[in-house]
């Protein structure tokens, strides 16, 4: 057993999928054992019962840039250290016999006690993708640093041009299970101190040393304070669309003219457009790029809704299509909350607008529009008038709602 199963039995965490390496076989031996064959890049094969992944021992050699650039040989020869020396941290390079014993001949162990995420061997360099997966795990393990000879291997890389040659898909694989993490944070942190973020996204980069106004920003710098703003969505639970519109929101921030600092007027409608085209650069998939588009326009108005009247909210509501996508919308808004309360000192801050806007979208739910729109077709009236009759039902059913809420005790 090697890999990820290893490693998560070690730490003492629950065990996903359990990863064999098989030395001393053929794939033919292996197809006349009752394995089946699924390996398209390498030969690996299904265990015929467990259906467990055991692959062949195998040696890797870079021919040319990026993802598909592998030669690999697997040959009966090919022994246990020659396949965990080929792979990306010592923590994944520590395989389990079937009697429990460790083989961990580059100190994989030694390196889960220190908690230090470490490169193997001079192959880590051969795949790029391991700088995204290195920032990835030291997202997951919170408590974990990067060994120094790592960083400073992963510049060389990035000077290199390494990080460029990455295909789109495996970009956006890697960041997406990163931002699924416990603390985003660290991956950014990671790809930055090693150069590779201003590569894979040049418009978060450029958000550290960008000031904001310090009475609503205590932290002033806004690349802090998108950090803060996706470990707040980690902590709220949040889901991948959710956190990466908490990703994008601000981005329009790195273009503010620098007249206007540390004001950001327009940043809203800047972030869009540089969200589209990261969006269509790294292909992102459209659930996410839909949140996030929402989020970025509309983070403001949500932020100030506790100050509009009944017509202006049905608005809101309406720009965020929130009758049509309600759970799209409560999305939206768990962002702006993340937004809010990733902020120095104001963490544990209750964030008002969530929970009264999603009683305006209730309110604006319960009008029968079908029944609304049959009596005015019945009045003789058409199209626009009877959205007309339709939007101002919807106005007056969250007016009642807000003037119960005042009587009930301060509208909150
Ligand atoms: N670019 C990569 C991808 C994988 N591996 C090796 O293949 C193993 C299995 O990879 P994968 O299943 O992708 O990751 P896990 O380490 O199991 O991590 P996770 O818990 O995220 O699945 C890793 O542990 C590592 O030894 C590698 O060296 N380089």
């Amino acid at each position: 057993m090697v890999g990820g199963a290893v490693r998560d039995r070690l730490l003492g965490l629950p065990v996903q999928d359990r990863d064999w390496v098989v030395v001393g076989a053929t794939p033919e031996a292996m197809l006349a054992a009752g394995y089946t064959a699924v390996g398209k890049d390498f030969p690996v094969f299904l265990h015929p019962k467990t259906h467990e992944e055991y692959a062949l021992a195998r040696t890797e050699r870079k021919t040319a840039r990026g993802y598909h650039g592998f030669e690999f040989r697997t040959a009966p020869d090919v022994t246990l250290e020659q396949d965990l020396q080929r792979r990306d941290l010592t923590i994944n390079a520590i395989a389990e016999d079937e009697t429990g014993r460790l083989v961990d001949p580059y100190g994989g162990v030694q390196d889960l006690q220190a908690k230090v995420l470490r490169h193997v061997s001079d192959a880590f360099v051969e795949d790029p993708v391991r700088i995204l997966r290195l920032a990835r795990f030291a997202a997951r393990f919170v408590d974990f640093s990067v060994a120094a000879e790592t960083l400073m291997l992963m510049r060389h890389m990035v000077e290199q041009g390494e990080v460029d040659a990455l295909v789109p898909e495996r970009v956006w694989q890697e960041l997406s299970r990163g931002l699924m993490e416990a603390r985003p944070s660290r991956m950014f942190e990671v790809l930055r101190s090693c150069g590779a973020l201003v590569r894979i996204l040049p418009e978060v980069d450029r958000l550290w040393g960008v000031p904001q106004r310090a009475e609503y920003h205590p932290e002033v710098d806004t690349g802090m304070h998108l950090m803060m703003v996706l470990d707040m969505s980690a902590r709220l639970q949040a889901n991948l669309p959710t956190r990466f519109a908490c990703l994008c929101h601000d981005l329009g921030k790195g273009t503010t003219p620098e007249e206007l600092l540390p004001r950001h007027l327009g940043h809203e409608a800047r972030s869009v457009d540089l969200l589209r085209e990261l969006c269509q650069r790294l292909r992102v998939p459209n659930d996410c790029r839909e949140l996030a588009e929402v989020v970025a326009r509309e983070h403001g108005n949500i932020h100030r809704s506790g100050d509009m009247r009944a017509a202006a909210l049905v608005r809101l509501l309406e720009r965020c299509d929130g009758l049509r996508k309600p759970s799209r919308f409560a999305d939206a808004l768990l962002a702006c909350e993340c937004d809010a309360r990733g902020r120095l000192g104001l963490e544990h801050d209750a964030y008002a607008p969530r929970p009264r806007l999603l009683r305006v979208l209730q309110a604006v739910q319960s009008v029968p529009t079908a029944e609304l729109a049959e009596a005015a077709v019945a009045r003789g009236l058409k199209g626009p008038q009877i959205a007309q009759v339709i939007h101002q039902a919807r106005v007056e059913a969250v007016a009642t709602l807000m003037g119960e809420a005042q009587e009930l005790g301060g509208g909150s």
